[in-house]
């Protein structure tokens, strides 16, 4: 894909920002911080503070993100899946809590703007020969996740079938 090709997808784009703040919370074993999900966003920028807590799902198992303090945490999210057709793969996270500490997390969610259509490179689809995910905006996907839908492991597949049966004429 042309080197500058995502670059100026974004270059106009809306991203969002987050604090995430989590109190302490002595049933820790019992209850998360935040669900398993994937960002529906594109790409995730995250800083967590030293108390820790992120979790990715790989292999089958949740790993432990260690905090660093001089290092952000990079992942994908559900739009940079389909403008990737899938080659790129959705990051499946939560937060823990913690028993005796707060905790808080900063992230930037880099994202397109609202009425940008999410498609991937022709030059991609030419190759693969077809394409996984039909047009959408994103501003459709933020509206879904705002209004309708609460982001867990299949936000992207109960989207684009919400999607297909509100503007069917898409795909
Ligand atoms: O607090 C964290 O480490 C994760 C936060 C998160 O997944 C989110 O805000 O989407
Ligand atoms: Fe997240």
């Amino acid at each position: 894909v042309d080197r500058l090709h995502y670059r100026k997808f974004f270059e106009d784009g809306s991203s969002i920002m987050r604090c995430n703040y989590y109190p302490p919370c002595n049933n820790s074993t019992l209850t998360l911080g935040t669900g398993p999900h994937c960002d529906p966003t594109s790409i995730t920028i995250l800083h967590q503070d030293q108390v820790g807590g992120l979790q990715v799902f790989s292999n089958n198992k949740w790993l432990a993100i260690r905090p660093r303090p001089d290092a952000l945490v990079v992942s994908i999210g559900d739009t940079f899946m389909a403008l990737s057709n899938g080659r790129y793969k959705s990051c499946l996270h939560r937060a823990v809590v913690n028993r005796d500490s707060e905790r808080r997390s900063l992230v930037f969610f880099v994202s397109p703007k609202e009425e940008k259509v999410v498609r991937p490179p022709q030059d991609l689809v030419s190759r693969e020969g077809q394409r996984i995910y039909p047009d959408f905006t994103w501003s459709d996907l933020l509206e879904f996740t705002q209004k309708h839908y609460r982001a867990d492991v299949a936000t992207l597949q109960s989207f684009i079938q919400w999607l297909l049966s509100s503007k069917p004429s898409t795909f």
